[in-house]
C-alpha cells in the first residue's frame, strides 16, 4: 500500500486541536500524507505565536466568517461554525475517495447549540451520516482497550439503554473489528456489570441477573470462538491492566464513566479514540479540547500523533482483512 492520505479536521479552532495537529506533523518523517482541514488563519497565527513552522497547506474553511472572532478558550458561535464545517469536509474528503480515512482533532460539543444543532460527540453524528446502527466508540491503549455500549448518555437514562440486543450489537462489532483494524481473532473479552459489585447477586441490581448474562450466554453460544467472560465487577478489572500483560483483549463498559474512567486512568495521553462499526476508518484523540490551555503552547500532542499513527496501522490492516 502507498502511503495513505490521511483528512485532519482541526476540530474547535478555540482549543487545542490546531496546535497538537501543528505539533504532530513537525516531525520530519511521516507515514502519511496530511489533508489539514480548518481555518488557515488560526494555523497560521499559532504557527507564528508558538514558533513551530507549519509545514502543510490547510483546506480553509472559513469562506464568509471572520477568524479572528475565534477566542482561545471561549465559546463563540464563530466557533461553533468552523467545527462544524471542519468535520464535514474532511468527512466529504473521505467519501470522495481524497483520504483514505479521518483522523479527528477534539471539538466542544457544548457549542454545537450556538449555531442551532444538537449538543453532540463525533461518534453519534458519524452513526447517522452512515446509517450505522451497529457503530461503537472504543478507546485504546497500548494495553487496554475498551468499548462502549451506551456513549454519550445522561447516567439517569443508561439502566433503560442497556438491553440485550444492544450489548449483542456492541460484542459483535468488536469482534469484528478488533479482527478488521487491530488484527485480533479469537479474541477474550471481559464485559462489565453495571451495578456495584456486579449486582452481588441481585443483591446491588437485577441488570446482571436479568439481561447481561443472558446477553453473555446468547453471545457464547453464536461465537464460541470468543472468549467471554462476566459480568465483572467494575470497580477491580481495571487493576488488571496495571501489569505488563493484558488480560483480555477489550473490556466492554455499560456506559462512558464507567470504562473511560478506567482507561485514562492507564492510558491517558497515549490511547486513540476509534469508531467501529463504520464503513469509514475514524480515529481521535483520548482527551477533549482542552479550554484551560488552548494557544498557550503547552498542549501534548501524543495521543494525536498515535491517531494517526493507528490510522495509518488500522488501515493497512483493513486493507489485508479484505483480502
Ligand atoms: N474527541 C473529541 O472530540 C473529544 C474528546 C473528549 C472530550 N471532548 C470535549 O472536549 C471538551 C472539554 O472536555 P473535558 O474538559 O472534559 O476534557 P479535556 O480532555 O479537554 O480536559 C481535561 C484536562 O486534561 C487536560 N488536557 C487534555 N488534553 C490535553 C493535552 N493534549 N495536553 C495537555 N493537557 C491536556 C486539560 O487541560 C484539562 O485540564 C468537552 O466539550 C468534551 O465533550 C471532545
Ligand atoms: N467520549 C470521548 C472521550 O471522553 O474521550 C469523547 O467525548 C469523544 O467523543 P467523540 O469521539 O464522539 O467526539
Amino acid at each position: 500500500m502507498s502511503r495513505p492520505i490521511l483528512a485532519l479536521s482541526a476540530g474547535d479552532p478555540a482549543g487545542i486541536g490546531p496546535e497538537i495537529i501543528l505539533k504532530a506533523l513537525s516531525t520530519p518523517h511521516l507515514e502519511f500524507e496530511p489533508l489539514v482541514v480548518g481555518s488557515e488563519e488560526v494555523f497560521r497565527h499559532l504557527s507564528k505565536k508558538l514558533g513551530i513552522q507549519q509545514s502543510f497547506e490547510v483546506l480553509d474553511v472559513c469562506e464568509g466568517l471572520d477568524p479572528d472572532a475565534v477566542l482561545p478558550g471561549q465559546a463563540s458561535a464563530t466557533s461553533a461554525e468552523i467545527q462544524e464545517r471542519t468535520f464535514a469536509q474532511a468527512l466529504d474528503l473521505v467519501d470522495s475517495g481524497r483520504a483514505d480515512a479521518i483522523v479527528t482533532a477534539p471539538w466542544t460539543k457544548s457549542l454545537r447549540p450556538l449555531i442551532g444543532l444538537e449538543a453532540s460527540g463525533h461518534t453519534e453524528i458519524l452513526a447517522a451520516r452512515y446509517n450505522a446502527p451497529n457503530h461503537v466508540m472504543m478507546l485504546a491503549g497500548p494495553r487496554l482497550r475498551v468499548a462502549l455500549v451506551t456513549t454519550h448518555l445522561a447516567l439517569r437514562a443508561v439502566p433503560d439503554a442497556v438491553v440485550g440486543p444492544k450489548i449483542e450489537r456492541v460484542v459483535r462489532t468488536c469482534v469484528e473489528d478488533l479482527a478488521r483494524f487491530f488484527g485480533v481473532t479469537r479474541p477474550k473479552i471481559a464485559m462489565l456489570g453495571l451495578n456495584p459489585h456486579a449486582g452481588e447477586n441481585g443483591h446491588m441490581g437485577m441488570e446482571e441477573i436479568e439481561t447481561i448474562t443472558p446477553a453473555i450466554e446468547r453471545l457464547r453460544a453464536q461465537m464460541p470462538d470468543v472468549a467471554l467472560s462476566g459480568p465483572h465487577p467494575a470497580d477491580t478489572l481495571f487493576a488488571k491492566f496495571h501489569g505488563q500483560e493484558a488480560p483480555y483483549d477489550a473490556v466492554i463498559a455499560m456506559y462512558h464513566d464507567q470504562g473511560l474512567v478506567g482507561l485514562k486512568s492507564i492510558h491517558f495521553g497515549q490511547a486513540i479514540n476509534i469508531t467501529l462499526g463504520l464503513p469509514i476508518l475514524r480515529t481521535s484523540v483520548d482527551h477533549g479540547s482542552a479550554w484551560d490551555i488552548a494557544w498557550q503552547g503547552r498542549a501534548n500532542a501524543e495521543s494525536m500523533r498515535y491517531a494517526m499513527d493507528a490510522a495509518v496501522e488500522c488501515a493497512r490492516l483493513r486493507s489485508e482483512y479484505a483480502r
